[in-house]
Protein backbone atom coordinates (compact mmCIF):
# COMPACT_ATOMS: atom_id res chain seq x y z
CA UNK A 1 0.00 0.00 0.00
CA UNK A 2 2.43 2.25 0.92
CA UNK A 3 4.95 2.15 -2.53
CA UNK A 4 1.49 3.02 -4.49
CA UNK A 5 1.52 6.27 -5.89
CA UNK A 6 0.49 9.49 -4.06
CA UNK A 7 -3.32 10.37 -4.35
CA UNK A 8 -3.92 14.42 -5.02
CA UNK A 9 -7.25 15.19 -4.89
CA UNK A 10 -7.38 18.85 -6.05
CA UNK A 11 -9.23 21.93 -5.62
CA UNK A 12 -12.34 20.30 -3.65
CA UNK A 13 -14.76 22.49 -2.19
CA UNK A 14 -13.69 21.88 1.56
CA UNK A 15 -16.60 23.20 3.61
CA UNK A 16 -17.23 20.19 5.23
CA UNK A 17 -13.76 19.68 6.27
CA UNK A 18 -14.28 23.37 8.22
CA UNK A 19 -12.41 25.13 5.73
CA UNK A 20 -13.92 27.76 3.57
CA UNK A 21 -13.33 27.80 0.14
CA UNK A 22 -11.00 25.23 -2.37
CA UNK A 23 -8.44 22.82 -1.30
CA UNK A 24 -6.43 19.83 -1.58
CA UNK A 25 -6.39 16.43 -0.09
CA UNK A 26 -3.53 13.86 -0.31
CA UNK A 27 -3.94 10.27 0.16
CA UNK A 28 -0.78 8.01 1.24
CA UNK A 29 -1.22 4.26 2.54
CA UNK A 30 -5.01 4.38 2.69
CA UNK A 31 -4.53 7.88 4.94
CA UNK A 32 -5.27 11.68 4.30
CA UNK A 33 -1.56 12.94 5.09
CA UNK A 34 -2.31 16.44 4.51
CA UNK A 35 -5.68 18.48 3.93
CA UNK A 36 -6.06 22.23 2.48
CA UNK A 37 -4.13 24.50 1.02
CA UNK A 38 -0.71 23.23 0.43
CA UNK A 39 -2.01 19.41 0.55
CA UNK A 40 -0.46 19.36 -2.94
CA UNK A 41 3.04 20.64 -1.41
CA UNK A 42 3.35 17.45 0.22
CA UNK A 43 2.63 15.01 -2.66
CA UNK A 44 5.65 13.10 -4.06
CA UNK A 45 6.80 12.93 -7.54
CA UNK A 46 4.28 10.87 -9.97
CA UNK A 47 1.56 11.39 -7.66
CA UNK A 48 -1.93 10.75 -9.58
CA UNK A 49 -3.87 13.73 -9.73
CA UNK A 50 -8.16 13.83 -9.54
CA UNK A 51 -9.50 17.21 -10.48
CA UNK A 52 -12.47 18.10 -8.00
CA UNK A 53 -12.94 21.54 -9.34
CA UNK A 54 -16.43 21.97 -8.77
CA UNK A 55 -16.95 19.13 -6.28
CA UNK A 56 -17.61 19.05 -2.47
CA UNK A 57 -15.30 16.69 -0.44
CA UNK A 58 -17.23 14.77 2.04
CA UNK A 59 -16.15 12.15 4.45
CA UNK A 60 -17.15 8.45 3.03
CA UNK A 61 -20.72 8.17 4.02
CA UNK A 62 -21.42 5.55 6.92
CA UNK A 63 -24.92 4.08 7.07
CA UNK A 64 -25.99 2.66 10.32
CA UNK A 65 -28.98 0.83 9.04
CA UNK A 66 -28.73 -1.02 5.73
CA UNK A 67 -30.45 -4.55 4.78
CA UNK A 68 -27.61 -6.70 3.14
CA UNK A 69 -29.91 -9.85 2.96
CA UNK A 70 -27.20 -12.14 2.59
CA UNK A 71 -27.37 -14.95 3.65
CA UNK A 72 -30.65 -16.46 2.88
CA UNK A 73 -32.40 -13.89 0.15
CA UNK A 74 -29.43 -13.69 -2.25
CA UNK A 75 -31.93 -13.10 -4.67
CA UNK A 76 -32.72 -9.75 -3.62
CA UNK A 77 -29.05 -8.26 -2.80
CA UNK A 78 -25.85 -9.77 -1.56
CA UNK A 79 -23.02 -8.08 0.70
CA UNK A 80 -21.56 -7.22 -2.88
CA UNK A 81 -24.35 -5.58 -4.79
CA UNK A 82 -25.49 -4.02 -1.54
CA UNK A 83 -21.81 -2.72 -1.10
CA UNK A 84 -21.60 -1.70 -4.39
CA UNK A 85 -24.65 0.09 -4.01
CA UNK A 86 -23.26 1.66 -1.38
CA UNK A 87 -20.37 2.67 -2.45
CA UNK A 88 -22.27 3.97 -5.69
CA UNK A 89 -23.75 6.39 -3.26
CA UNK A 90 -20.53 7.40 -1.51
CA UNK A 91 -20.99 4.96 1.37
CA UNK A 92 -17.75 3.97 3.03
CA UNK A 93 -19.14 2.08 5.94
CA UNK A 94 -22.62 -0.06 5.65
CA UNK A 95 -23.99 -1.64 9.25
CA UNK A 96 -25.39 -4.88 8.05
CA UNK A 97 -28.66 -5.35 9.92
CA UNK A 98 -29.31 -8.90 11.34
CA UNK A 99 -32.58 -9.83 10.16
CA UNK A 100 -31.25 -12.31 7.47
CA UNK A 101 -31.39 -16.37 7.24
CA UNK A 102 -30.43 -17.37 9.32
CA UNK A 103 -30.37 -14.30 11.71
CA UNK A 104 -27.29 -12.89 13.21
CA UNK A 105 -27.17 -13.93 16.70
CA UNK A 106 -24.01 -15.91 16.96
CA UNK A 107 -20.15 -14.85 16.51
CA UNK A 108 -20.18 -17.19 13.60
CA UNK A 109 -22.58 -15.42 11.66
CA UNK A 110 -21.08 -12.44 12.27
CA UNK A 111 -17.59 -13.65 10.72
CA UNK A 112 -19.38 -14.75 7.68
CA UNK A 113 -21.32 -11.76 7.19
CA UNK A 114 -17.83 -9.62 7.92
CA UNK A 115 -15.55 -11.90 5.86
CA UNK A 116 -18.02 -11.20 2.92
CA UNK A 117 -17.72 -7.75 3.14
CA UNK A 118 -13.87 -8.22 3.28
CA UNK A 119 -14.50 -9.83 -0.45
CA UNK A 120 -16.40 -7.83 -1.57
CA UNK A 121 -13.97 -5.15 -1.30
CA UNK A 122 -16.41 -1.74 -1.76
CA UNK A 123 -16.92 -0.34 1.85
CA UNK A 124 -16.30 -1.84 5.61
CA UNK A 125 -19.48 -3.73 6.46
CA UNK A 126 -19.81 -3.63 9.97
CA UNK A 127 -22.22 -6.26 10.92
CA UNK A 128 -25.36 -5.63 13.47
CA UNK A 129 -26.15 -8.27 16.12
CA UNK A 130 -29.19 -9.83 16.95
CA UNK A 131 -30.88 -8.62 20.56
CA UNK A 132 -32.36 -11.59 20.92
CA UNK A 133 -32.17 -15.29 19.29
CA UNK A 134 -34.15 -15.83 16.36
CA UNK A 135 -35.30 -12.18 16.43
CA UNK A 136 -37.90 -13.66 18.27
CA UNK A 137 -37.75 -11.59 21.15
CA UNK A 138 -37.37 -13.97 23.80
CA UNK A 139 -34.05 -14.59 25.12
CA UNK A 140 -31.24 -12.62 24.94
CA UNK A 141 -28.90 -13.37 21.65
CA UNK A 142 -24.82 -14.40 22.50
CA UNK A 143 -24.16 -10.69 22.48
CA UNK A 144 -20.88 -10.48 24.56
CA UNK A 145 -19.61 -13.05 21.71
CA UNK A 146 -20.67 -10.86 19.02
CA UNK A 147 -18.61 -8.13 19.76
CA UNK A 148 -15.69 -10.11 20.89
CA UNK A 149 -15.34 -10.95 17.09
CA UNK A 150 -13.18 -10.08 14.98
CA UNK A 151 -15.97 -7.76 13.72
CA UNK A 152 -16.15 -6.05 17.26
CA UNK A 153 -19.76 -6.03 17.10
CA UNK A 154 -21.27 -2.35 18.82
CA UNK A 155 -24.98 -2.41 17.62
CA UNK A 156 -27.62 -4.34 18.23
CA UNK A 157 -30.63 -5.03 16.62
CA UNK A 158 -33.66 -6.83 16.33
CA UNK A 159 -34.42 -4.59 13.60
CA UNK A 160 -37.86 -5.71 11.21
CA UNK A 161 -39.26 -6.43 14.81
CA UNK A 162 -39.79 -4.60 17.96
CA UNK A 163 -38.16 -5.87 21.37
CA UNK A 164 -41.47 -5.53 22.94
CA UNK A 165 -40.97 -7.14 25.95
CA UNK A 166 -39.71 -4.41 28.41
CA UNK A 167 -38.22 -7.10 30.68
CA UNK A 168 -35.81 -8.36 27.42
CA UNK A 169 -35.28 -4.32 26.54
CA UNK A 170 -34.18 -3.86 30.15
CA UNK A 171 -31.50 -6.55 29.93
CA UNK A 172 -30.52 -6.04 26.99
CA UNK A 173 -29.60 -2.24 27.55
CA UNK A 174 -27.49 -3.75 30.52
CA UNK A 175 -25.96 -6.32 28.88
CA UNK A 176 -24.46 -3.82 26.03
CA UNK A 177 -22.71 -1.56 28.95
CA UNK A 178 -20.04 -4.25 29.10
CA UNK A 179 -18.88 -3.63 25.75
CA UNK A 180 -20.22 -0.12 25.40
CA UNK A 181 -22.57 -1.32 23.06
CA UNK A 182 -25.95 0.69 21.47
CA UNK A 183 -29.58 -1.29 21.40
CA UNK A 184 -30.65 0.09 18.21
CA UNK A 185 -34.38 -0.18 18.55
CA UNK A 186 -37.39 -0.57 16.15
CA UNK A 187 -40.02 0.72 17.79
CA UNK A 188 -43.39 -0.57 17.09
CA UNK A 189 -45.69 -1.64 19.47
CA UNK A 190 -46.44 -5.37 17.57
CA UNK A 191 -50.52 -5.42 19.34
CA UNK A 192 -51.10 -1.66 18.31
CA UNK A 193 -49.84 -2.03 14.44
CA UNK A 194 -51.51 -5.62 14.12
CA UNK A 195 -52.02 -5.88 10.13
CA UNK A 196 -50.85 -2.49 9.61
CA UNK A 197 -50.38 -1.23 6.37
CA UNK A 198 -49.79 2.51 5.71
CA UNK A 199 -50.16 5.67 8.33
CA UNK A 200 -53.34 5.69 10.57
CA UNK A 201 -55.15 8.43 9.85
CA UNK A 202 -58.32 9.97 8.22
CA UNK A 203 -56.38 8.85 4.80
CA UNK A 204 -56.24 5.06 5.49
CA UNK A 205 -59.68 5.22 6.19
CA UNK A 206 -60.56 6.67 3.09
CA UNK A 207 -58.42 3.90 1.20
CA UNK A 208 -59.76 1.23 3.51
CA UNK A 209 -56.56 0.04 4.80
CA UNK A 210 -55.90 -1.06 8.07
CA UNK A 211 -53.58 2.43 10.18
CA UNK A 212 -50.25 2.50 11.95
CA UNK A 213 -50.95 4.90 14.48
CA UNK A 214 -48.31 6.86 15.44
CA UNK A 215 -48.58 6.09 19.21
CA UNK A 216 -47.68 2.80 18.01
CA UNK A 217 -44.12 4.02 17.67
CA UNK A 218 -44.16 7.07 20.57
CA UNK A 219 -45.07 4.41 23.07
CA UNK A 220 -42.17 2.11 22.74
CA UNK A 221 -39.66 5.50 22.74
CA UNK A 222 -41.04 6.75 25.93
CA UNK A 223 -41.26 3.25 27.47
CA UNK A 224 -37.19 2.46 26.77
CA UNK A 225 -35.68 6.21 27.36
CA UNK A 226 -36.64 5.86 30.67
CA UNK A 227 -34.88 2.19 30.37
CA UNK A 228 -32.45 3.49 29.24
CA UNK A 229 -32.47 6.36 32.07
CA UNK A 230 -32.84 4.12 34.46
CA UNK A 231 -29.96 1.56 33.68
CA UNK A 232 -27.48 4.19 32.22
CA UNK A 233 -27.33 2.47 29.48
CA UNK A 234 -26.92 3.44 25.40
CA UNK A 235 -30.09 3.76 23.52
CA UNK A 236 -30.46 3.99 19.58
CA UNK A 237 -34.26 4.90 17.83
CA UNK A 238 -34.35 3.55 14.36
CA UNK A 239 -36.31 5.26 11.01
CA UNK A 240 -37.70 7.94 13.60
CA UNK A 241 -41.35 9.00 11.53
CA UNK A 242 -43.43 10.70 13.75
CA UNK A 243 -43.43 14.49 15.15
CA UNK A 244 -44.05 13.06 18.66
CA UNK A 245 -41.10 10.90 18.93
CA UNK A 246 -39.04 13.79 17.81
CA UNK A 247 -40.80 15.47 20.79
CA UNK A 248 -40.12 12.77 22.85
CA UNK A 249 -36.46 12.40 22.12
CA UNK A 250 -35.64 15.82 22.54
CA UNK A 251 -36.96 15.49 25.81
CA UNK A 252 -34.79 12.76 26.70
CA UNK A 253 -31.86 14.23 25.71
CA UNK A 254 -33.08 16.96 27.72
CA UNK A 255 -32.71 14.45 30.96
CA UNK A 256 -28.86 14.08 29.60
CA UNK A 257 -30.32 10.16 28.62
CA UNK A 258 -27.87 8.82 26.24
CA UNK A 259 -30.28 8.26 23.36
CA UNK A 260 -29.59 8.87 20.00
CA UNK A 261 -31.83 8.54 16.71
CA UNK A 262 -31.81 7.97 13.29
CA UNK A 263 -34.05 9.14 10.28
CA UNK A 264 -34.29 7.89 6.76
CA UNK A 265 -34.33 9.78 3.68
CA UNK A 266 -37.70 8.78 2.30
CA UNK A 267 -39.51 9.95 5.82
CA UNK A 268 -37.50 13.46 5.03
CA UNK A 269 -39.28 13.93 2.08
CA UNK A 270 -42.29 11.22 1.06
CA UNK A 271 -45.98 11.74 2.87
CA UNK A 272 -48.55 9.03 3.27
CA UNK A 273 -50.32 10.57 0.45
CA UNK A 274 -48.48 8.38 -1.93
CA UNK A 275 -50.42 5.40 -0.38
CA UNK A 276 -52.94 6.15 -2.19
CA UNK A 277 -51.83 5.34 -5.86
CA UNK A 278 -52.47 1.70 -3.88
CA UNK A 279 -48.52 1.19 -5.48
CA UNK A 280 -46.65 -0.81 -2.37
CA UNK A 281 -43.26 0.45 -3.68
CA UNK A 282 -44.65 3.09 -1.33
CA UNK A 283 -45.05 0.54 1.57
CA UNK A 284 -42.64 0.77 4.11
CA UNK A 285 -41.88 0.11 8.19
CA UNK A 286 -42.76 2.60 9.71
CA UNK A 287 -45.16 3.90 7.23
CA UNK A 288 -45.14 7.43 5.30
CA UNK A 289 -46.42 10.01 7.69
CA UNK A 290 -47.75 12.90 7.31
CA UNK A 291 -46.59 16.37 5.80
CA UNK A 292 -46.25 17.60 9.45
CA UNK A 293 -44.29 14.75 10.70
CA UNK A 294 -41.85 15.60 7.65
CA UNK A 295 -41.68 19.28 8.79
CA UNK A 296 -40.74 18.07 12.31
CA UNK A 297 -38.05 15.33 11.49
CA UNK A 298 -36.27 17.54 9.23
CA UNK A 299 -36.69 20.15 12.37
CA UNK A 300 -35.31 17.33 14.71
CA UNK A 301 -32.40 16.70 11.78
CA UNK A 302 -31.67 20.20 11.96
CA UNK A 303 -30.95 21.01 15.45
CA UNK A 304 -29.65 17.89 16.16
CA UNK A 305 -32.54 16.08 18.05
CA UNK A 306 -32.13 13.42 15.42
CA UNK A 307 -28.42 12.42 15.13
CA UNK A 308 -28.06 10.89 11.86
CA UNK A 309 -29.47 10.06 8.85
CA UNK A 310 -29.49 5.82 8.22
CA UNK A 311 -30.76 4.65 5.16
CA UNK A 312 -33.20 2.06 5.54
CA UNK A 313 -31.92 0.24 2.51
CA UNK A 314 -34.32 -2.17 2.36
CA UNK A 315 -34.30 -4.26 -0.96
CA UNK A 316 -37.46 -6.54 -2.20
CA UNK A 317 -37.53 -8.80 -4.93
CA UNK A 318 -39.99 -7.77 -7.82
CA UNK A 319 -42.33 -10.39 -7.25
CA UNK A 320 -42.69 -8.97 -3.60
CA UNK A 321 -43.49 -5.29 -4.71
CA UNK A 322 -45.22 -5.50 -8.45
CA UNK A 323 -48.76 -6.87 -6.63
CA UNK A 324 -51.77 -5.24 -4.74
CA UNK A 325 -50.65 -3.39 -1.87
CA UNK A 326 -51.79 -5.65 0.76
CA UNK A 327 -49.62 -8.34 -0.60
CA UNK A 328 -46.01 -6.04 -0.83
CA UNK A 329 -43.15 -6.17 1.22
CA UNK A 330 -42.03 -3.03 3.53
CA UNK A 331 -39.30 -1.49 2.45
CA UNK A 332 -37.67 1.02 -0.13
CA UNK A 333 -33.99 0.48 -1.47
CA UNK A 334 -32.01 4.03 -0.44
CA UNK A 335 -28.73 3.69 -0.52
CA UNK A 336 -27.82 5.46 -4.15
CA UNK A 337 -30.31 8.26 -3.64
CA UNK A 338 -29.42 9.04 0.12
CA UNK A 339 -27.46 11.98 -0.19
CA UNK A 340 -29.95 13.31 -2.83
CA UNK A 341 -32.19 13.17 -0.95
CA UNK A 342 -30.97 14.62 1.81
CA UNK A 343 -29.71 17.64 -0.47
CA UNK A 344 -32.74 18.14 -1.93
CA UNK A 345 -35.10 18.62 1.87
CA UNK A 346 -32.44 19.94 3.87
CA UNK A 347 -29.29 21.72 2.52
CA UNK A 348 -31.29 23.27 -0.63
CA UNK A 349 -33.62 24.64 1.65
CA UNK A 350 -30.86 26.01 3.77
CA UNK A 351 -31.06 23.88 7.07
CA UNK A 352 -28.04 22.08 6.89
CA UNK A 353 -24.38 23.23 5.61
CA UNK A 354 -22.18 20.55 4.15
CA UNK A 355 -20.57 20.40 7.25
CA UNK A 356 -23.62 19.55 9.10
CA UNK A 357 -24.38 16.86 6.25
CA UNK A 358 -20.51 15.51 7.10
CA UNK A 359 -22.06 15.37 10.26
CA UNK A 360 -25.45 13.59 10.01
CA UNK A 361 -24.20 11.36 7.05
CA UNK A 362 -20.67 10.12 8.91
CA UNK A 363 -19.07 11.36 11.54
CA UNK A 364 -21.70 11.12 14.14
CA UNK A 365 -23.21 7.47 12.72
CA UNK A 366 -19.47 6.06 12.89
CA UNK A 367 -19.48 7.00 16.62
CA UNK A 368 -22.58 5.89 17.56
CA UNK A 369 -21.57 2.28 15.86
CA UNK A 370 -18.23 2.90 17.61
CA UNK A 371 -16.49 2.18 14.35
CA UNK A 372 -12.86 2.35 14.60
CA UNK A 373 -10.58 4.69 13.30
CA UNK A 374 -13.68 6.80 11.70
CA UNK A 375 -15.65 9.54 13.20
CA UNK A 376 -12.52 12.15 12.18
CA UNK A 377 -13.95 13.43 9.16
CA UNK A 378 -11.75 14.84 6.56
CA UNK A 379 -8.90 15.49 8.63
CA UNK A 380 -4.99 14.28 8.52
CA UNK A 381 -4.64 10.88 9.93
CA UNK A 382 -7.68 9.93 9.40
CA UNK A 383 -8.51 7.05 7.07
CA UNK A 384 -8.75 8.05 3.18
CA UNK A 385 -12.57 7.52 2.80
CA UNK A 386 -14.17 10.15 0.96
CA UNK A 387 -17.24 11.20 -1.10
CA UNK A 388 -17.00 13.49 -3.75
CA UNK A 389 -20.30 15.07 -4.73
CA UNK A 390 -21.41 17.24 -7.68
CA UNK A 391 -24.45 19.24 -5.45
CA UNK A 392 -25.24 20.99 -9.48
CA UNK A 393 -25.96 17.66 -10.76
CA UNK A 394 -29.15 16.82 -11.44
CA UNK A 395 -30.25 12.68 -11.95
CA UNK A 396 -32.72 13.12 -14.88
CA UNK A 397 -36.17 11.71 -13.90
CA UNK A 398 -36.01 8.46 -14.60
CA UNK A 399 -32.64 7.56 -13.88
CA UNK A 400 -32.85 4.43 -11.31
CA UNK A 401 -30.03 3.15 -9.09
CA UNK A 402 -28.49 0.70 -10.60
CA UNK A 403 -25.96 -1.22 -8.44
CA UNK A 404 -28.26 -2.65 -6.02
CA UNK A 405 -29.89 -6.15 -7.06
CA UNK A 406 -33.43 -4.93 -6.37
CA UNK A 407 -34.90 -1.80 -7.64
CA UNK A 408 -37.73 -1.17 -5.58
CA UNK A 409 -37.09 2.56 -5.23
CA UNK A 410 -39.54 5.01 -4.36
CA UNK A 411 -37.95 8.14 -6.35
CA UNK A 412 -38.41 6.75 -9.82
CA UNK A 413 -39.64 9.50 -12.10
CA UNK A 414 -38.27 12.26 -9.83
CA UNK A 415 -35.26 14.53 -10.53
CA UNK A 416 -33.50 14.99 -7.20
CA UNK A 417 -29.74 17.13 -6.93
CA UNK A 418 -26.58 16.24 -6.76
CA UNK A 419 -24.41 13.21 -7.73
CA UNK A 420 -21.69 11.22 -6.19
CA UNK A 421 -18.78 11.21 -8.73
CA UNK A 422 -16.21 9.70 -6.83
CA UNK A 423 -15.71 7.36 -3.83
CA UNK A 424 -12.32 6.39 -2.07
CA UNK A 425 -12.13 3.84 0.23
CA UNK A 426 -9.36 3.55 2.17
CA UNK A 427 -7.65 5.12 -0.65
CA UNK A 428 -8.63 2.91 -3.16
CA UNK A 429 -11.06 4.54 -5.73
CA UNK A 430 -14.14 1.93 -5.37
CA UNK A 431 -16.32 4.21 -7.75
CA UNK A 432 -14.75 6.96 -10.86
CA UNK A 433 -17.14 9.25 -12.63
CA UNK A 434 -20.05 7.77 -11.03
CA UNK A 435 -19.23 4.09 -12.21
CA UNK A 436 -18.39 2.01 -9.53
CA UNK A 437 -14.88 0.08 -10.26
CA UNK A 438 -14.38 -3.86 -9.10
CA UNK A 439 -11.38 -4.23 -6.92
CA UNK A 440 -9.86 -6.44 -9.72
CA UNK A 441 -9.89 -3.47 -12.18
CA UNK A 442 -8.79 -0.97 -9.81
CA UNK A 443 -5.44 0.83 -10.41
N1 LIG B 1 -38.08 -0.96 6.61
C1 LIG B 1 -38.81 -1.92 6.13
O1 LIG B 1 -39.94 -1.65 5.70
N2 LIG B 1 -38.39 -3.18 6.05
C2 LIG B 1 -37.18 -3.71 6.59
C3 LIG B 1 -37.29 -3.97 8.05
C4 LIG B 1 -37.25 -2.73 8.91
O2 LIG B 1 -36.40 -1.86 8.75
O3 LIG B 1 -38.05 -2.62 9.84
C5 LIG B 1 -36.82 -4.99 5.85
O4 LIG B 1 -36.01 -5.76 6.33
O5 LIG B 1 -37.35 -5.17 4.74
ZN1 LIG C 1 -37.07 -1.29 11.22
ZN1 LIG D 1 -34.49 -1.81 8.68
Amino acid sequence: MTDAPDLLIRAADLSAAGRPGRGDLLVRGGRLVAVGADAAEEARAGAEVLDADGLVALPGLVDLHTHLREPGREDAETVFTGTRAAAAGGYTCVHAMANTTPVVDTASVVDQVWELGREAGWVDVRPVGAVTEGLEGRHLSAMGAMARSRARVRVFSDDGRCVSDPVVMRRALEYVKAFDGVVAQHAQDPLLTDGAQMNESALSGELGLAGWPAVAEEAVIARDILLAKHVGSRLHICHVSTAGSVDLIRWGKAQGVDVTAEVTPHHLLLTEDLASTYDPIYKVNPPLRTAEDVEAVRAGLADGTIDAVATDHAPHPLEDKDCEWQAGAFGMIGLETALSVVIRTMVEPGLLAWADVARVMSTTPARIGRVEGLGRGLTAGAPADVALVDPAARTPAGEAPRWSRSSNTPYEGMELPGRVWHTIHRGERTVVEGAPVPREERR
